[in-house]
Order: C-alpha cells, then sequence, then structure tokens
C-alpha cells in the first residue's frame, strides 16, 4: 500500500515535491503552449501551504529542442497559484542549499530542470538511484517526498524511484486521483467496458488489448487510427502503400502477427472498421475496406464503419479512450475523433488518455464532461497494460520500510 498526504503531518516540513511540468512549449519564446499539468497539480501544491514546497520537475530530454531551462514554468505556476514562486537556476548546488535553509513555511521553491543533471537520465532501479550524487545530496534538502508526478510514474529514473528508497515518501493529490479512476477501470467499472484504442502508439494499444480482454476486464475493443489499420492488415485487408510504409516507418511491421494471435482468440470483441476515410486526388473519401486504392492512404475511420463504433459506444457504461481516429489535425479527418469524443462523453465512467485525446477534448470544451483525462500519456497506457509502474512500486517499498 502506498502513503498518502492525510497519512503524515507537512507542517513546517520541507517537502520535496516531485511533479510533471513537462509541457508543449515554444522555447524560442519561452512560451508555455498548454499548462494542463501545471493545473492539474495546483491542489497538491495548495496543499502543502503550511510546508516548505520544494518542487523538482523536468522539461522534455536531453537533445531536444524543447530541452529548457525552467523559469518559464516557474512564472506560469506563480501566475495560476496567486503567490510567488522562486525560480533557483540550481538542484542541489550551494545556491538550491541557500534557498531552502532561508525560506519558511508557506514558501514555494522551483528548482531547476532536473533533467540538467546527467542522473535523472539514466535508467536505474532504487538502490542504484540511491547511490547516485543527485539522491544522495537532493535528498539531504528535504524532509518528506512527495510524488505527485503521474506522468512520469513509468520511468525509472532517480527522482522517481531513488527518493523514495532514501526518504519516507508519500503519493500527491494527482498522483492518488490517477491510481483511483485508472484503477477503477480494472475492478468496479460498470459493465459492458469498452476500450477504444488509436492514435500511433501501436505496440502499447495490442498490449492493453490483449491484457484487457485476456482478463475480462473489457466486454469489447475499438480499434482505430493506425491501430485500426493494423488489424485490417492483419485480416488479410489491402490497406495501400501508404497506410503500410507508415507502419514499416514506426517499426510495427511484427505486431501484424500479434494483432492475428488477438483477433484468432477473441474474434467479434475486436471491433476493426468496415469502412475508413482515404485522401484521393486530395479530398477525403469514404470507403468500404476491400476497396483502399493501392496509393492513397487512410486518416480516418469513415462511414458505416464510424456508425457501428458510435452504436458500440453508445451501449457501453465504461469508455476508456486512448489515442485519435484519424489525422485530426486536418478537417477533412477530424471527424470519426470528434464524434467518438461526443459519444465517449455521454457514457457513465469515461476515462482518456493521451496527450493528443486529451488536447482535442479540451479544444472541443468537452474535458468537463469526462469522468477522469489523465495527465499520463506513456504512463496511463502502460498503467491500463496491467503493470506495475516504477513510481507506484517505489512508493509501496517507502511506505514499508519508513512505517
Ligand atoms: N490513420 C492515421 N494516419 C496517420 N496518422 C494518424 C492516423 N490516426 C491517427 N494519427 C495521428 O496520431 C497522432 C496521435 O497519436 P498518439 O500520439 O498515439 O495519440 P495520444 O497522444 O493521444 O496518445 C496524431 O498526430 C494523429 O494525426
Ligand atoms: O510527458 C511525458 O510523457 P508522455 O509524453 O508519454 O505523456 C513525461 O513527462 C515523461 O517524459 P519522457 O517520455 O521524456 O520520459
Amino acid at each position: 500500500m502506498i502513503k498518502n498526504l492525510s497519512q503524515i503531518d507537512i507542517s513546517r516540513k520541507k517537502i520535496l515535491l516531485r511533479v510533471d511540468f513537462n509541457s508543449p512549449i515554444d522555447p524560442q519564446a519561452g512560451v508555455i503552449l498548454d499548462d494542463k499539468r501545471f493545473r492539474e497539480h495546483l491542489r497538491t501544491i495548495q496543499a502543502l501551504r503550511d510546508a516548505i514546497c520544494i518542487i523538482v520537475t523536468h522539461q522534455s530530454r536531453p537533445g531536444k529542442k524543447d530541452f529548457t531551462s525552467l523559469e518559464a514554468h516557474a512564472s506560469r505556476l506563480q501566475q495560476l497559484l496567486g503567490k510567488p514562486v522562486t525560480f533557483i537556476d540550481d538542484i542541489f548546488g550551494h545556491t538550491a542549499q541557500d534557498a531552502v535553509r532561508n525560506a519558511h513555511p508557506g514558501d514555494v521553491i522551483m528548482l531547476e530542470n532536473v533533467r540538467f543533471n546527467a542522473e535523472e537520465n539514466l535508467k536505474l532501479n532504487g538502490e542504484e538511484s540511491a547511490k547516485t550524487l543527485l539522491i544522495r545530496n537532493l535528498s539531504k534538502m528535504g524532509d518528506i517526498f512527495v510524488n505527485d508526478a503521474f506522468g512520469t510514474a513509468h520511468r525509472s529514473q532517480p527522482t522517481i524511484v531513488g527518493l523514495p528508497e532514501v526518504m519516507p515518501s508519500v503519493a500527491g493529490l494527482l498522483m492518488e486521483k490517477e491510481i483511483s479512476n485508472l484503477s477503477r477501470v480494472f475492478e468496479g467499472a460498470p459493465r459492458p467496458v469498452t476500450f477504444i484504442l488509436g492514435g500511433t502508439k501501436v505496440d502499447d494499444s495490442i498490449d492493453v488489448a490483449h491484457h484487457v480482454l485476456s482478463n475480462g476486464i473489457a466486454d469489447r475493443v475499438i480499434t482505430i487510427g493506425v491501430v485500426a489499420n493494423i488489424f485490417l492488415a492483419a485480416q488479410g485487408i489491402t490497406i495501400g502503400k501508404p497506410s503500410s510504409d507508415l507502419i514499416t516507418q514506426l517499426g510495427y511491421d511484427n505486431q501484424i502477427a500479434i494483432a492475428k494471435a488477438i483477433l484468432d482468440e477473441f474474434g467479434e470483441k475486436v471491433f476493426v472498421p468496415e469502412a475508413v476515410a482515404i485522401r484521393k486526388d486530395g479530398i477525403r473519401v469514404e470507403i468500404p475496406v476491400d476497396q483502399i486504392p493501392a496509393d492513397c492512404p487512410i486518416l480516418d475511420i469513415g462511414g458505416t464503419g464510424l456508425k457501428s463504433c458510435l452504436d458500440i459506444i453508445k451501449n457501453s457504461k465504461t469508455v476508456v479512450l486512448n489515442g485519435p481516429a484519424g489525422l485530426f489535425e486536418e478537417t477533412d479527418f477530424a471527424l470519426g475523433t470528434y464524434e467518438i469524443i461526443k459519444a465517449a462523453a455521454d457514457v457513465q465512467f469515461s476515462v482518456v488518455g493521451g496527450g493528443h485525446t486529451a488536447a482535442v477534448i479540451e479544444k472541443m470544451g468537452y474535458d468537463k464532461r469526462f469522468t477522469h483525462i489523465s495527465t499520463g500519456g506513456g504512463a496511463c497506457i502502460e498503467f491500463l497494460t496491467g503493470k506495475k509502474l516504477p513510481a507506484i512500486a517505489a512508493l509501496e517499498k517507502s511506505a514499508a520500510k519508513f512505517s
């Protein structure tokens, strides 16, 4: 069992708070383009108002264009929180240590991008992480570790698994909410339960499909997006060269045989569209799947395929939606994604994962109509495959160790 904030006394303590503020940004202008993750972490930061709150977080990864300092993140947080947030351009050196030493309860400090420290980018287990300079120094700066970074919960990296190894640690309010809503999908969700798997992360989606069908968690799995193209290919349908090339380019050729095995085992429980929308002579054309031309890309679910898919969703009491139905960035191919979102929003218990899917829902103004929109992309989908996430395992171990 992991511990939560209500089980510890945080008053006047120094709290190391790991959040995931990794967000779409314009690195040149230093502008954060989407602050959903900031808004989702606010409750935890506010709950720490009687403590010294030392925020540890990251932006992007080494080598990427948006791997930047966190100055803009600190000012966005300050704006949303309505109180000062002190940005420290240091992680555990003298400047950071002095800032913490001079802080008072109620103060919020944000340390520099923790991935600027090379050790944070290593994949290490808890014991190995505990030996890093990063964890040995960072852990001395706080009394308690609070992990609220659900979006990074699938990474076995030092701040995620090393801090709980050496410090009494609890889950923050967002981490707790994510775990509780996503766990409900596995146990106690109203039936029928339908998983709608789309987008481009084919290997993860296929893992999820297998897990939820073989454990009786889902009654139906609907495939859309590139995931559907894999299942169409697995049915022996000619999906055309552009869509086959995309599968090869993404490195998913080997997934076709795995999809075939799932179809053989679970048959009708797996919904594969019977019609798609392709781009032909520059425009959207809807077509049955046995008539896909060799030179046109499949870019959305279409016609009768969409109708059958919406019928299944309307008859469900739980839906889990992860990944869009097509190239929604182009108006011509956004129909399937938009219609599926509208239908899913009316289902009694509705859970969404995936950054693109969440962003479309927010843009449509539908976010309040879903039960839970996860802040995790990779973390959410990995949770749904039934694996124990490293962050959760580390919090459990810490709870047992420091009880
Ligand atoms: N049939 C398709 N062909 C090409 N791209 C697609 C198709 N279906 C979906 N996509 C693309 O998938 C991307 C999102 O996939 P993914 O990253 O897996 O979603 P999420 O972030 O919601 O998990 C979008 O950019 C969308 O254009
Ligand atoms: O945004 C994140 O993951 P996501 O893009 O899968 O949601 C997390 O911050 C983890 O980042 P990473 O995939 O660079 O380890």
